[in-house]
């Protein structure tokens, strides 16, 4: 039995959003953004036709989240610090007693509590696994993500084997 690791890390997987990080209830970065590239990799058997599976529903996937993402600004759903309040056409992000204005077609909400690197790597993953029917029907043993907001600098997130 061969196993495989097959990471696709295309120049295309790459996404332009703002962001800040929040580092406590009164710390936060100004808002500013990042031309931000994602990897995918993934541990498989290769099986008799020497193929382990074709990756491409997997690229389409990362393509769209990219796509989801790009030309936004990012705001956690699920800080413990920030506070997000709906008043017409903006979000009002509430963080140590300022009210920080957005304007609702700017911005993508993600469930997450921060916007840093490791936890943009989960979402990425998370949306991976979402059909989990699929992953198994690849015979699929481990997936790592990887978000880079820029070189040399990455969060990871694992499942399964690897
Ligand atoms: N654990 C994490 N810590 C930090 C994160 C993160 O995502 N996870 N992110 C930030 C900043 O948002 C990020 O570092 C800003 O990047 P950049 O503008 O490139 O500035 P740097 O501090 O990285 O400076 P360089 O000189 O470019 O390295 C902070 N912490």
């Amino acid at each position: 039995m061969r196993v495989a690791s097959l990471e696709i890390h295309k120049e295309e997987f790459s996404f332009s959003a703002g962001h800040f990080t929040i580092f406590s209830a009164t710390e936060r970065e100004q808002l500013h953004g990042h031309n931000y590239h994602v990897s995918i990799a993934f541990k498989k058997v290769i099986q008799n036709n020497g193929l382990s599976f074709d990756y491409r529903v997997y690229k389409k996937k990362i393509h769209a989240l990219c796509a989801q993402l790009d030309r936004h600004f990012l705001l956690p759903g699920q800080s413990q610090y920030l506070r997000l309040e709906e008043e017409g056409d903006y979000w009002l992000a509430h963080f140590n007693n300022k009210k920080i204005p957005f304007l609702k077609e700017d911005v993508v909400i993600l469930p997450l509590s921060n916007i840093t690197i490791e936890e943009l790597s989960h979402w990425f993953l998370q949306k991976i696994l979402e059909d989990a029917q699929e992953v198994k029907n690849h015979g699929i043993r481990g997936i790592i993500v990887k978000v880079y907001n820029g070189p040399g600098q990455s969060g990871g997130a694992a499942w399964g084997e690897n």
